[in-house]
């Protein structure tokens, strides 16, 4: 158990850069997670950390330990990569069982050993695959099992990266609740490194947003959601993605849409003469076919918006609405009895609480968050 500390961690390759500047501190036994598209950096992060990569500066300290200088060998730190390699002429249990007879960690009686692979092989559900060799294994399996390898092993940091990335949608989501249980368990400080933003806000304790190497916001996965620091992180979190409309501010309000959207200039929130409304298509409600708004906010003040139905594309339970609202188009996912058709013309609601306000920008510029809708 060891708190991990990035401090000013710059990692270029050749003038491609990988991370630059990253400041970062993940607490004893924090499951801390790294979110961010292809590229954003993420690997480098995870192998700047396990020493594998040459940083060109800054430092990475483990339990308060400078690694300058430390081999990879020497960290203590156990790493899954997204691709993994298993002994193919070993047995999954042999597999299992190698990290632990490799004396780097002191060596374990066969109680132990059979403990440990235990409750490794429970939580990741392979526990009747112990007999397998590697190629009797479907990629999932080979995927659960490389990360056992991993976490079978005592140390002071995790570096797991996308090791969820070869299951389906469905066994991803159970082994999600699996990790986060044998994270709290063990309660080893892991760095997990993931594209997918669903995946970051149920595990991460906290959540760090990378783009571009450099590091967007730190927080909780409350503070992320509910105040993302720009479009940038608004977009990256949440399916179908926020709306982003350009507003101007006359006469005290924000209006948007050509005038279908209008809103009170939030006190406290210096939002210029130009800003971006961001709502996101699953806090816009039906005002319309559920009078009360459904699960709003008792009391809350509320942006009204009507707009025409161009598009309903069901998803299982759930709509997803292309709407004409004034001279733009919004997204807004509804429940699919009673769903409105093309063409119908319907009235929505969203608190003012979850209206986000961004700089302005031009089109594909990310910009600061500035606040809510809320009146202070
Ligand atoms: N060995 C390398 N040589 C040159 N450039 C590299 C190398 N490894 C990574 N890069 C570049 O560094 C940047 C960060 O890459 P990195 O692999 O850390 O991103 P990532 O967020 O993990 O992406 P992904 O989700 O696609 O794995 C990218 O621009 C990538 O092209």
């Amino acid at each position: 158990m060891a708190t991990l500390e990035l401090e000013g961690v710059t990692t270029r390759y050749g003038k491609v850069v990988g991370v630059e500047d990253l400041e970062l501190t993940v607490g004893d036994g924090e499951f801390f997670v790294v979110l961010g598209p292809s590229g954003a950096g993420k690997t480098t992060t995870l192998k700047s950390v396990a020493g594998l990569v040459d940083m060109d500066a800054g430092r990475v300290s483990i339990g308060g330990r400078d690694m300058g200088g430390v081999e990879p060998y020497h960290r203590n730190v156990a790493m899954a990569f997204e691709s993994y390699a298993l002994y193919p002429q070993k047995t999954v249990f042999e597999n299992l069982a190698s990290p632990l007879r490799s004396g780097r960690t002191g060596t374990y009686d066969k109680a132990e050993q059979s403990k440990r692979i235990e409750l490794v092989t429970t939580t990741l559900g392979i526990n009747h695959l112990l007999k397998r060799f590697p190629r009797e294994l479907s990629n999932g399996q080979r995927q659960r099992v490389a990360l056992g390898r991993v976490l079978v092993r005592p140390a002071d940091v995790y570096l797991l990266d996308e090791p969820l990335s070869h299951l389906d949608a469905k066994l991803r989501a159970a082994m999600r609740a699996e990790l986060k249980q044998l994270g709290e368990d063990s309660s080893t400080t892991s760095l997990y490194v993931t594209h997918d933003y669903q995946e970051a806000l149920d595990l991460g304790e906290r959540i760090a947003v990378l783009r571009h190497g450099r590091l967007v916001q730190v927080g909780t996965p409350e503070q992320i959601w509910r105040e993302p620091a720009d479009t940038f992180v608004a977009k990256a979190l949440g399916q179908p993605e926020i709306n982003l409309l350009d507003g101007e501010v006359t006469g005290g309000r924000i209006v948007a849409a050509g005038g279908a959207v209008s809103l009170p200039v939030p006190s406290g929130v210096d939002v210029g003469d130009r800003v971006r409304v961001g709502l996101r298509p699953r806090d816009l409600d039906r005002a319309d076919a559920d009078p009360d708004g459904g699960a709003h906010r008792a009391g809350a003040e509320r942006l009204h918006l009507r707009g025409r139905v161009h598009l309903a594309e069901r998803l299982g339970r759930l709509v997803e609405l292309s709407i004409e609202v004034g001279d733009t188009e919004i997204i807004m996912v509804a429940g699919s009895d009673h769903a409105p058709g093309e063409g119908d013309v319907i009235d929505m609601a969203i608190d003012l609480a979850d209206v986000h306000l961004f700089a302005p920008g031009a089109p594909g510029e990310e910009t600061a968050r500035l606040g809510s809708g809320r009146p202070r």
